[in-house]
């Protein structure tokens, strides 16, 4: 009889990646030693019941034993039907990459209490083999550390070690940190980032990919009833689908505009990540990003990295890797591209900092904990319930809307919200993109969560869980973070006081208004005229075309035309830049060109 197996079970969850794996390196280290803690290694990656729907998972004729996975305030599914697919391409070429590195994964559906249950359970008092120890990485958030308590006392209940490994995907390594107390860490970005400059000289050095790990053991408990796992993608993609109504029941929803083009088209899984990055730095977006990066529309104005980081794809310090070379001249990547071998230049060192407001969002997380979900976000803010209007589903908030009849008009402006249907041509286009291709800009997303947040007043985390379901680059700190950021209730110094006016932002930053024209395609007939003014204002807010242009493009009567969810008084001075003419929306200063108002000014001076 051949000795009993000793099993180690590493269940992977945003460390979807094989280089740059602390977990994977150090089981590739204990396979080379003579004497092994373990001699097979399981992974398991676990689609978790509270977080995706997994009912389509069933066999026939079966119910699933978890309710639905819909989201608290706003009663969304949680997660979309483009996010869902981007996991399931991420997790089926890690399985693929694995079993070419002799290994293999395993994919189960439950809750993470469930699966490590049954996983346990199916080893026990086995003649063949025993489970060893349980790895997993740990993540932020309130269920992600419910999940790591209970993987960890059921493991050690059944005798087993049980071991939390920090995922180094961050730019930073936490044991770099200059403070081991996230309570310590500063509430104002700048302070933390001077704490860590500088940015080029941070990170550490990256792993190697495992050339070979431990193989499967020959015995595997299967996923408990009464769920069955497909055996290809598409059936995985499609079990993930198949609990999802049509369009996600969203009244109204919005159709693929004609000749629109998502700005990101990509697939999950590290290959595509990598080969992200090397096309940003041979075709020298890397190098222009810094002048880009406020862009709305096409693939290469920012990097489109964030959900390949979301999911541990790709780490922020093989990104940082790939840059060094370049910068040094010494990669493959970039060699004709400008900026190859002339150091750290603006582009690469704008992803830089960019990639530390991630990691600056994740230790916001690890200080404030659960606060990251409430109304009145980390500052604690009593006044939010009474400020922000209850959610039209769950009694959210103190506050009913303006009619006092909380229930009907909320529903209302949350579906127009979502649907893409407020009047206001940068909030519609932005939302009408996401539902659509599960992306969306950041200059956008911070207008959209001001715009509920702010003139609207709808309770913020309706749009943090709309986001949540739709935004293929859902990451729990960047997420939740931003929007409470937006909101006046997080991190930003200026909280109330920053609101961005839809109308100037779109004059910044769409000035032909062919964003809004691509996702909006009513408006994309809007016919010039001999001032532009009056014609782009039209495409920001459709209630001031003529009446004669609403008439010609059969948009009178037209419910979003006519009737927006805010009207932003706001018009072109003489220079061509913006002024106000009272609301709460125009909060330029009335400074000529394109000068920006303070109440604007976003991430470049967000601090
Ligand atoms: C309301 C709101 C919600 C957001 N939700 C998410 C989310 O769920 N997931 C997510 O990854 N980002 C989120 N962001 C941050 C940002 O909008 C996206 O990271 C960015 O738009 C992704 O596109 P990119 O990869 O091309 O970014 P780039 O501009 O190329 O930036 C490079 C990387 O830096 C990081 N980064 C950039 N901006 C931020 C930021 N403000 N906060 C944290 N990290 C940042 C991302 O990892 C990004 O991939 C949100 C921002 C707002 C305002």
């Amino acid at each position: 009889m051949s000795p009993k197996a000793k099993v180690l079970i590493y269940l992977l969850r945003r460390d979807l990646r094989l280089a740059d794996n602390p977990v994977l390196h150090e089981i590739s280290r204990i396979n080379q030693q003579s004497q092994k803690a373990f001699t097979h290694v399981l992974p398991v990656y676990t689609f978790s019941a509270n977080q995706v729907e997994v009912s389509g998972f069933t066999t026939e004729g079966s119910k699933s034993p978890y309710k639905e996975a819909r989201s608290a305030v706003g009663g969304f599914w949680r997660c979309g039907r483009l996010r869902a697919k981007f996991v399931a391409e991420s997790v089926w070429e890690l399985k693929t990459d694995l079993e070419k590195a002799g290994s293999g994964l395993e994919i189960r559906v439950g809750t993470v209490n469930d699966v490590v249950e049954s996983l346990l359970e199916g080893y026990r008092n086995r003649d063949d083999a025993e489970v060893q120890a349980l790895w997993m990485t740990s993540e932020e958030g309130w269920e992600e550390k419910a999940e790591e308590e209970s993987a960890r006392s059921l493991t050690e209940e059944s005798g087993a070690q049980f071991k939390l490994w920090p995922d180094e995907k961050y730019f930073i390594d936490d044991r770099d940190l200059p403070f081991q107390d996230p309570t310590q860490l500063s509430d104002v970005f700048t302070n933390f980032r001077k704490t860590v400059e500088p940015l080029r000289a941070g990170p550490r050095k990256q792993l190697p990919k495992p050339d070979s790990l431990p193989s499967l053991p020959e015995h595997i408990p299967p996923q408990a009833a009464p769920f069955e796992i497909p055996t290809a993608l598409d059936g995985l993609i499609r079990a993930l689908w198949k609990p999802l109504p049509e369009n996600l029941a969203v009244p109204q929803a919005p159709k693929w505009p004609e000749g629109a083009k998502s700005a990101f088209p990509f697939e999950g899984g590290s290959q595509a990540a990598h080969e992200r990055v090397q096309h940003l730095l041979d075709s020298g977006a890397m190098t222009a990003y810094k002048d880009t990066r406020n862009g709305l529309l096409g693939e290469d104005f920012s990097t489109k990295l964030s959900a390949w980081l979301a999911l541990g794809s790709v780490s922020s310090r093989q990104i940082h890797w790939y840059m060094m070379d370049f910068e040094d001249g010494k990669g493959n990547f970039g060699k004709d591209a400008p900026g190859y071998g002339q150091g750290e230049n603006k582009g690469t060192s704008g992803v830089r900092f960019e990639l530390l407001w991630r990691d600056y969002m994740r230790l916001c997380t690890k200080k404030f904990g659960t606060s990251l979900f409430f109304v009145g976000g980390y500052r604690g803010d009593k006044d939010a319930k009474f400020k922000f209007i209850s959610s039209p589903v769950t009694r959210s908030t103190e506050k009913k809307n303006v009619k006092g009849s909380n229930d009907a008009d909320t529903k209302e402006a949350v579906e127009r919200f979502i649907n893409g249907r407020t009047g206001i041509g940068l909030i519609d286009a932005s939302n009408r993109e996401l539902f659509l291709t599960g992306y969306t800009s950041n200059r956008a997303r911070q207008n959209v969560a001001s715009f509920l947040a702010k003139h609207l007043g709808i309770d913020w985390r309706i749009g943090a869980e709309w986001y949540e379901t739709n935004l293929v680059d859902y990451d729990l700190s960047s997420n939740w973070g931003n929007w409470q950021y937006v909101a006046g209730v997080g991190n930003d110094p200026r909280g109330d006081a920053r609101v961005f006016n839809p109308v100037k932002q779109a004059l910044d930053y769409d000035p032909q208004g062919e964003y809004i024209k691509m996702w909006v395609p009513e408006l994309r007939d809007v016919g010039k005229k001999e001032k532009g003014a009056e014609n782009l204002m039209g495409i920001y807010q459709a209630w001031r075309l003529p009446e004669e242009e609403k008439a010609r493009l059969n948009l009178k009567g037209v419910q979003w035309v006519e009737h927006p969810l805010k009207r932003i008084e706001f018009s072109m001075n003489r220079r061509g830049g913006g002024s106000k003419r009272g609301g709460r929306g125009g909060r330029s200063r009335g400074r000529g060109g394109r000068g920006r108002s303070s109440s604007d000014r976003s991430r470049g001076g967000r601090e």
